[in-house]
């Protein structure tokens, strides 16, 4: 056998220590791109440029285990054509604004460390549920409020199925949480809703059988079809049980969650919870340190601003019942 000739391939250049500075100084990766994670499947996200690009990356290695979720603004280095095939790398990620938590399992002993984050950044969480065929669940509403008051995300109720009936009953029930709401029926373009949703970062979350596919169909025809051809150049079929955001035409993102319904709550606190009613956040200043706010040990401060006429009782009755709702204990609507 001949002896093989060298050549440059054969030359192994160590990087040696360069006189030049080094790029302490200079932000790593200045070239990186803005991103927006769509979709997330067994280590691989789905990321859309500002142009609508495409992409599909992994994690820099620097990031180590950090948790990247739909809705998370990235930044990454690669090739950035979208081509087929092509892997970019996500080497930053954006503090978030929100983070839709639930923990894995309800109730006591659940610990800390297995709250997951379902969605970073949402602004809006979307409680989708049918006036009727399934008929509403207050103890399914409360449980996202909960969750949404938590996370300082706006609830928005969406009542489908207005066609079959109305929905003055469930709104009475929320009468003093001056809750947002949009009706959809099958006959006409969910215009409201549209209109919600515009420009912002939304979260869909419902039971089976509410009408939830049918609205985000009527809302994005096109997106599904997108993010499921680009998850299939990775690692395989795209996971319709996990979130995916969809673009809307005149802006903004809906996150639809097919996987999740219902939320654990074991990681909120009686206090976090008062996130949403600011009146009764400003009155537990009076309350004990550890207070439950329940009310039962007699000396919660938010009973003594209801006395006092500096808080509504039914309001407070509200923050109760969902206080309730959140330990696993719903009352009867
Ligand atoms: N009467 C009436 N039926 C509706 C309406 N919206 C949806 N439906 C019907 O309700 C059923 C369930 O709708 P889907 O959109 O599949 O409900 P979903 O919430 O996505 O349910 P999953 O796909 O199981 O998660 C379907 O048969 C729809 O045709 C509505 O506004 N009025
Ligand atoms: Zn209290």
């Amino acid at each position: 056998m001949r002896r093989r000739e060298y050549d440059e391939s054969d030359v192994r250049v160590r990087p040696g220590r360069s006189t030049r500075a080094r790029t302490r100084t200079r932000p790593r990766h200045e070239q990186a791109v803005d991103a927006f994670v769509v979709a997330v499947d067994r280590g691989r996200y789905t990321c859309a440029l500002d142009d609508g690009t495409v992409l599909l990356a992994m994690l820099a290695r620097e990031l180590g285990r950090a948790g990247v979720v739909v809705g998370d603004r990235v930044a990454v280095v690669g090739d950035l054509s979208g081509r087929a095939g092509s892997l970019v790398r996500i080497v930053r990620v954006a503090p978030r604004t929100s983070t839709l938590l639930r923990s894995a399992d309800d109730g006591a002993g659940t610990p800390a460390w297995r709250e997951k984050v379902i969605v970073a950044n949402a602004v809006q969480l979307v409680i989708v549920s049918a006036l009727a065929d399934p008929p509403p669940r207050t103890g399914f509403i409360d449980r996202c409020l909960v969750a949404a008051y938590d996370a300082g995300i706006t609830p928005l109720l969406c009542l489908t199925k207005a066609d079959l009936a109305g929905p003055e009953a469930v709104l009475d029930y929320y009468a003093d949480l001056g809750l947002r709401y949009v009706l959809c029926r099958p006959d006409e373009d969910p215009a409201a809703l549209r209109t919600a949703l515009a420009d912002q970062l939304s979260v869909l979350v419902g039971h089976s059988g509410v009408g939830k596919s049918t609205l985000v169909n009527r809302l994005v025809p096109e997106a599904r079809r997108a993010v499921g051809t680009v998850s299939a150049v990775g690692k395989g079929r795209h996971t319709s049980s996990s979130a995916v955001a969809l673009p809307l035409a005149g802006g903004g993102w809906v996150i639809d969650t097919p996987g999740v319904r219902s939320f654990g709550l074991a990681h909120i606190s009686p206090d976090d919870l008062l996130h949403g009613f600011a009146e009764l956040a400003d009155a537990s200043t009076g309350c004990l340190p550890n207070c439950d706010h329940s009310g039962l040990g007699g000396d919660c401060g938010l009973d003594k601003a209801v006395a006092d006429g500096a808080a509504d009782p039914r309001r407070l009755a509200s923050y109760r019942r969902l206080l309730a709702s959140r330990a696993g204990d719903e009352p009867p609507s």
